[in-house]
């Protein structure tokens, strides 16, 4: 049986309060492995290592010894992109033809981008004048912030995780990542890659485990660590700030979404079909950055639903290696729970089922996988307990709407603050309606269309800083200002 241990200080330890727990595949509910629980000794050897690391050879590199090396994981990323690639769909069950063009790519690519942003970005100067006529000079010093605590969510595990890991590490910091429970592999793969290219130890560390109580808490919590960074829901977010208050310590945060998609009549209706179509069903709908309510401007109202159910009953579910499948399980069967319960609800709350709204015949081979339908509604007030919550599932509801005025107040309406796609080819109302999104990130004509240069992270309930390009090293370095009088 395969197991799942840490990677601590350069090696893979088993759990020392001896517990481990099943790592399950929800294609078709085997068991892939077991996965090493954490206890508070784990945690905290994770994060002595981490400390001690700043204080060994890693500490003492040079910024182009940095770069050189996570250049080289990069590479060996990308050497071993096939275990890469299964790790990643025996976790999550979603469709090779998926990870292979986000997942894994980007995994490696967080590597490269994070490093060339931290070798090409100047500090700021100011020369100042002073009584003496002789004057000072400010300049800026960034330095490493020291350990950082990575909490990561199973829906894009290694893309978002390195995500995190790439800008901490092309800073001069060391990490203790805390995988979701259910994605355990790619984290835990990444330790031999570091290993293989010649990464100190202890500057990339691994603990398994849960939240409360148990790894999550333990490293959250953990007098060490310097700065957290987490991506996952709002509320495990809210917990995660309140460890992080005891000692002032900084945060980043990527939260959930409940994020609007804008149709007008003047779209090019292909690509918005297309575009919608990814946005609200592709990973099977567990995408932070997926949209869950789409509006819709009368006159194309009807047909804009009759392609986009279409759509949803041409894409092909199946086992992540066939190479025809679009369309995978949910994570787990908790998750599939969830889900399933805001189908019912959508249908007291008085939903239209256009499409969906149940569990598919997966036949025998597939039975006991997490599968849902992808699922369309039309009919909701905007009040519904379905408009207003994140599902984080495979569905979306569309609304008609006859005026700009009354989309934008319909797409704010909601404590979340992540995105929002504008589907229109007049770009004056493109960027008139763009700019009055109350959001971190607005796509038009687009979605999901990422340049690593950019701001990313959102408004509201949706997170707090912005991670992406230079905007990264605000959270991941110290800013010194040093002044010398001349
Ligand atoms: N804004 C973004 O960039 C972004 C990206 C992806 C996912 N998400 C959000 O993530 C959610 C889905 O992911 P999830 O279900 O894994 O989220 P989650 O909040 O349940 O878990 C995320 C991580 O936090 C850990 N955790 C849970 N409780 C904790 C605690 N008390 N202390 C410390 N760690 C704890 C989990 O073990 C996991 O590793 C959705 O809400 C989605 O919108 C946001
Ligand atoms: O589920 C959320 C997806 C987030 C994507 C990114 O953070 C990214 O592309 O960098």
């Amino acid at each position: 049986m395969k197991e799942f241990k840490h990677f601590i200080n350069g090696q893979f330890v088993p759990s020392s309060i001896s517990k481990t727990f099943e790592n399950r595949c929800p294609v078709d509910d085997h068991v892939i492995g077991l996965v090493h629980e954490a206890g508070k000794a784990d945690v905290d050897a994770a994060v002595k290592s981490a400390k001690s690391a700043m204080h060994g050879p890693w500490g003492k590199f040079t910024q182009a010894q940095r770069i050189q090396l996570l250049n080289k994981v990069a590479d060996r990323i990308n050497e071993r992109f096939d275990e890469f690639l299964e790790a990643e769909c025996l976790d999550t069950g979603k469709p090779q033809k998926i990870a292979s063009h986000i997942d894994i790519p980007r995994g490696a690519a967080n590597f490269k981008a994070f490093s060339e942003t931290v070798a090409n970005h100047p500090t700021e100067s100011f020369r100042m004048d002073t009584p003496d006529g002789k004057g000072a000079l400010n300049y800026g010093h960034r330095s490493p912030k020291g350990v950082i605590a990575v909490i990561s969510p199973w829906n894009l595990p290694l893309l978002l995780m390195t995500w995190k890991v790439g800008p901490a590490l092309a800073c001069g910091n060391t990490v203790v990542v805390k995988p979701s429970e259910e994605t355990p592999a790619t984290a835990t793969l990444l330790g031999e890659v570091m290993n293989e290219c010649g990464v100190p130890p202890g500057v990339y560390n691994v603990v398994h485990g849960f939240g409360p109580n148990s790894a999550g808490a333990y490293l959250t919590e953990h007098n060490d660590v310097d700065a957290i960074t987490f991506t996952g829901e709002t509320r495990t977010g809210e917990t995660i700030m309140r460890a992080a208050s005891v000692g002032l310590r900084n945060i980043s945060m990527e939260c959930g979404g409940k994020n609007p998609g804008i149709v007008f009549a003047d779209c090019d209706m292909d690509k918005a079909i297309e575009g919608t179509l990814r946005s609200a069903f592709v990973n099977c709908g567990q995408v932070c950055l997926g949209t869950e309510r789409v509006y819709v401007e009368r006159p194309i109202f009807e047909e804009f639903v009759a392609r986009l159910k279409a759509g949803a009953e041409q894409l092909v579910m199946g086992r992540p290696e066939d190479p025809n499948v679009d369309f995978g399980p949910l994570v787990s069967h908790s998750h599939k729970e969830k889900v399933l319960s805001y189908y019912q609800l959508a249908v007291e709350e008085g939903a239209t089922v256009v499409t969906g709204g149940g569990v598919p015949d997966m036949g025998e081979d597939l039975k006991n996988g997490a599968w849902v339908q992808p699922t369309i509604w039309t009919g909701l007030d905007e009040n519904a307990r379905v408009i207003k919550e994140e599902i984080f599932g495979p569905c979306c509801h569309i609304r008609p709407f006859d005026s700009e005025q009354e989309v934008i107040d319909f797409a704010n309406d909601t404590p979340y603050g992540l995105c929002a796609a504008v589907w229109t080819e007049n770009s004056s109302r493109a960027t008139r309606v763009a700019e009055q999104m109350h959001v971190g990130l607005v796509w038009v004509n687009s979605w999901f269309l990422r340049d690593l240069r950019t701001a990313f992270g959102g408004a509201k309930e949706s997170g707090i800083g912005r991670e992406g390009g230079v905007h990264g090293l605000e959270f991941y370095t110290e800013l010194k200002n040093i002044c010398v009088k001349l």
